[in-house]
Order: C-alpha cells, then structure tokens, then sequence
C-alpha cells in the first residue's frame, strides 16, 4: 500500500509496509514532552485553565455539558449514587491497570475544571427526553444482569441505560444466543452493550478464552480491555481476567490466558498459529466497528479467517455507528439470521456536534488558518485530522518548531510509542492530538471538545468518505457532551467532498471565511450562544410528548 493512500483506518497489518516516511524522522522525546508550560494565551495546546474566563475569551471546553460536571460532583459526594466506598475503592484500583476513559472522570480520570455556565443540561435530563439516543425506558436492573456486573456499573456512574443498550441488551443475553448486528450514534455505549453481553456469558471456574473481540487498533483493543476490566472488577474477585491480543502483549512461548480476550485480527491470527492462543472455548465473537473491520479492502479477510478457526455456532456480535449497504451484505453472512438494531442515515450524526467549515484560499493557507483559529478560543483537547501520514508529520514539526505544544500518533509509529503518545493525550498532558484515520474510529476521550478535518476524509479513489466524516467528528460530543467539528475546505474538490458528506448526513454545516477573523469570532460566538439558548427551551419545556423513536429494529 503506498505511503500516500492510506486506508479508512490503517490497520495493524499494514503499518510496516508504509511506514518509510516516518521512520527516517526521528521524534526526540522533548518534542513529545507533556510538560512545560505555554505562555502564549490561547496558543495551541496551552492549557485553557490556565487562562482567565472572560465573555471575549469564551472556551469551547465551557461547552462541554454538565455529564462531567455531573461526574464531578458526583466525586465531590465521594461516590455515586448506588456505589458503596468499597466498590469506588475496587474500581479505583481496577483503574490502575486498565486504559480508559468513558466512565472514570469522577475518580478524577479525565474530569475537567470547567468555569460554570449559565445553563446547564443533565445528562438525566438528556436521559428522559425519547428523542434522546441516550434515552431509556428501563433502569439497568431490568436487563437481568449479574449483580456483581450491576455494581461495576453503579461505581461507574452508569445510572441508566442509553438507547442502544436497552434494546440491545435484551436481544444479547437471551437463550439460546443469537447473532446481532447493532447500530447507534457515535458516543451512545455501545461497548458497553457488548462488554456486558461477554461477561455475562462466560464461566469463571476456568481461565479459557471464551468470548473475543475485534478491534481495527491497538489504541481501541486497550481501551475496550479498559472497559471489560472496570466493568467486571467485582467479577475479578472470582477469577476474572481479561487479555489483550496486540502485538507484544506477551513474551514469545507464553499462552494467552483470560476468560475474554480483545485483539486485532492480525494478531489474533499470528497468535492462533503459534498456539499462544486457544480459542476452542470461544462463545462469543463481537467485531466492534464492524464495517470497517469487514471492509473486503481492509481486514475483512483476516476477520473471515478468524473466524474460521473458531468453534462454529458461536455468537456473533457486529457492532458500528455506520454499517454502508455494500457492507451490510457482508456482515449479513458474517452474522447470519441476526437480530438487527440499525438507524436511517439522517439519524446519524450527533445532536450536540456543531458542525462548521472554514473556507481557505488555498492549500498553503490551511496552517496560518489553523494557528490564527486556535488563538481566537481555549480548547479542552482537540484533534487534528489529516489524510497522511507526512501531513500529521510535518504539522507536528512546524507547530512544534513554533512554539506550540502538540503531539502526534500515526500507524507508522512503533506499538510502544503510539502507547506513550496517546496516554499523554488521555491524560490530558498532551492537549491537542495530530492523527490519520488511525484514530478515528471508537476512541473515547471525553475531554475532546474539538475535531478538525484538516483534510476532508475521502476515499482511495479521491471520493467522499461520509463514514470516516462521521466517525472522525464523533470522537468529540461523547454520551451527552456538546463538542465543534471543524472542516477545512481550500479547493473545489475538497468543498464538493464536504458538500457531498454533508448532504448525505442532511447537516447544514456554518460557513467561517478566513478573510475576516473578526467575523469568524463573531459566528463563534453566536453558534455557542445559540447553542445555550436551544439548551434553557429544552429544559423549560421538558422532553417533547411526541416521541419518536429513533431506531427501528
Ligand atoms: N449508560 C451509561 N451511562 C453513562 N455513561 C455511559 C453509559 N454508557 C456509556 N457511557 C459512556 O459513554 C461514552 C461513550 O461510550 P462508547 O465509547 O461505548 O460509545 P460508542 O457508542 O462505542 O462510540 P463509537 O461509535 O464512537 O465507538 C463512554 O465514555 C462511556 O463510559
């Protein structure tokens, strides 16, 4: 695969053959460094707690909804609702090991300081609206789960099902398993849908893999292991254990050993070979983006193979934001006679995303706009998307050459380095993130308030890529929170793209000119003030009587 095409993500298996580029620059530690502090006000990467609130110095971390604030008070109470200290002291310890994000901000993961708004929106409040992916008529006590997986989702603050979850649930965990095919909005939990389905099918008395799972990263498979572990740490206690299946997860000659196993393909396989894993006990595959993995261009075939080696008549479990028809042909066979949960396309993107785009005179213009649109607001943590891998490379050694304090994860870095690079980001020490479409699909961090599409995602063949579009902007307004994607356009092919996304997804994105900043700032603020103002309607009103359900079966 050449340097220049990458695909819609670059899966694992690929990463050597294209990885030339990157592999001759030489990215000294200082240049990743999460330290040192930024003078500069509102440079890139400054940290937005450090500067001062004012109604011109508006942050679109403010934006980001009450969920975390929620979070937080949550911690100030010590415990949620229906955790005991003993179960919040078992998860924090869970924590420890686990890479995560999601649900660990009130025992301060990822929880931001935020100045206090005027308006502020519930999560419970998004909860009860039917309209609401995030809606549920059911508690999680109504979905027959096991106690010990009701009390990691208690210390989780999980206090109600989302949509998905309420519907997929069921069709989850009846007997005898059925295959499924579920689909909901980026940021609606779906992981958590499938986590519990898995461990709530295995059998502790042994430490065989039983149930497994596909994921097209490394960074995705960590962070779903995360998830498994924190979930089932009150399963832990009766011999739990979950395994990572990536490259150098185990030394050569060792076996794989836990109940649930998450991997990518690639590695799986390699390690099905070698006999470092067993997989004759496995119930329950789940592919979590699974378009993409199933994707004939990308990983499709591996998934096939794998799947192949497994026991037949196992569950299978295919879940994604977006399944695209020439897809869903496929996936039908993956996971025959399976009960399906999808949504129409215009149900798609995520309520709380603004969407904008800022109309450059030319290619070279991007970066001066780039720079110029970061120093007019604070951000919490951002990303940076490019098409290639020497386009997030030069950017991080311009920037950083500048003063700006940014970090960089491609699929052309080494397993340990994308580890080191995209924990700083998760913790926060890194603030804005330059990537590919490696990281576009399923990352949960909940401090990003800002996607920015500096190239607009297309296809190898240069055509709109309407699901990479939609997973890219969803990895900002996650579960609730309200979050901005901004796309650069610059030449005629790269608006028609965008066009050609946004009609598809029936989104009228606002239009920035980078003639006159003034005017940018001006919009800015009105679109976040707007935002606000259709928050108070919706809480004075409450939830419209006319609900109308946004997933058919
Ligand atoms: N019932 C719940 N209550 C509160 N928070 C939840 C609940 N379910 C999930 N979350 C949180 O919502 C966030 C998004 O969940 P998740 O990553 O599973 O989304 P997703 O649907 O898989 O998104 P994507 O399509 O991007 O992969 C996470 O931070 C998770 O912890």
């Amino acid at each position: 695969m050449a340097d220049n095409h990458p695909p819609a993500t670059e899966p694992e298996a690929t990463t050597s053959l294209a990885k030339s580029f990157e592999d001759r620059m030489s990215l000294p530690d200082d240049k990743k460094s999460t330290n040192g502090a930024i003078e500069k006000k509102s440079a890139i990467g400054a940290n937005p707690q450090a500067n001062t609130f004012t109604p011109s110095n508006f942050s679109w971390a403010d934006e980001v909804a009450t969920p975390i604030q929620e979070s937080s008070k949550q911690a100030d109470m010590g415990k949620s609702d229906s955790a005991s200290k003993a179960d919040t002291d078992a998860v924090s310890h869970s924590l420890n090991s686990a890479q995560t994000d999601g649900a660990t901000s009130w025992l301060n993961g990822s929880g931001l300081d935020e100045p206090e708004f005027d308006v502020n929106v519930k999560l419970a409040d998004l909860q009860d609206d039917p309209n609401n992916p995030l809606y549920s008529a059911k508690s999680f006590d109504d979905l027959n789960l096991r106690q010990e997986l009701l009390r990691g989702l208690a210390v989780m603050g999980f206090n109600k099902p989302s949509k998905i979850q309420e519907r997929a649930l069921p069709l989850l965990l009846k007997n005898p398993p059925q295959n499924l095919i579920g689909q909901s909005q980026s940021g609606t939990g779906k992981t958590a849908a499938f986590v519990l389905n898995m461990l709530s099918r295995i059998d502790l008395g042994t430490k065989t893999p039983q149930t497994l799972v596909l994921a097209p990263t490394r960074e995705l498979a960590k962070q779903i292991a995360g998830v498994a572990t924190i979930m089932g740490t009150f399963m832990a206690e009766t011999g739990l254990q979950i395994a990572e299946a990536i490259p150098q997860s185990i030394a050569r000659g060792q076996t794989l050993q836990g109940q649930v196993v998450v991997g990518t393909p690639g590695t799986v396989m390699d390690m099905v070979k070698r006999r470092q894993l067993d997989v004759r006990g496995i119930k329950v595959l789940t592919l979590d983006e699974a378009d993409n993995m199933l994707d004939m261009q990308g990983m499709g075939e591996q998934c096939q193979r794998v799947l192949n080696l497994l026991p037949k008549n196992i569950q299978v479990v295919l879940f994604s934001a977006t399944f695209p028809p020439e897809v869903m042909t496929f996936a039908d066979r993956f996971a025959p006679n399976s009960n399906q949960i999808t949504l129409e396309v215009e149900k798609l993107t995520v309520k709380g995303i603004k969407q904008m785009y800022l109309d450059c005179p030319a290619d070279e213009d991007k970066y001066s706009a780039l720079v110029k649109f970061y120093g007019l607001m604070t951000v919490a943590s951002s990303i940076i998307f490019v098409h290639r891998r020497d386009t997030a490379v030069e950017l991080e050694s311009r920037l950083t050459r500048e003063g700006h304090k940014v970090a960089m994860l491609t699929g052309g870095l080494e397993g340990q380095e994308r580890d080191r690079v995209f924990q700083a980001f998760r913790s926060g020490a890194a603030k804005v993130l330059i990537t590919t479409n490696v990281l576009s699909r399923g990352i949960d961090v909940q401090t990003v308030t800002m996607v920015i599409n500096y190239d607009i995602p297309e296809t190898v063949g240069g055509r709109p890529d309407f699901e990479t579009y939609l997973h890219r902007i969803g990895r900002t307004g996650r579960f609730g929170r309200t979050g901005a994607a901004l796309s650069f356009v610059h030449d005629k092919k790269s608006w028609t793209n965008l066009m050609a996304i946004c009609n598809h997804f029936g989104v009228e994105p606002m239009k920035l000119e980078t003639g006159d900043w003034d005017e940018v700032e001006r919009k800015l603020k009105a679109i976040m003030k707007n935002e606000r103002n259709n928050k108070a309607q919706h809480l004075q009103q409450g939830p419209s009587k006319k609900a109308e359900e946004t997933m058919v079966d």
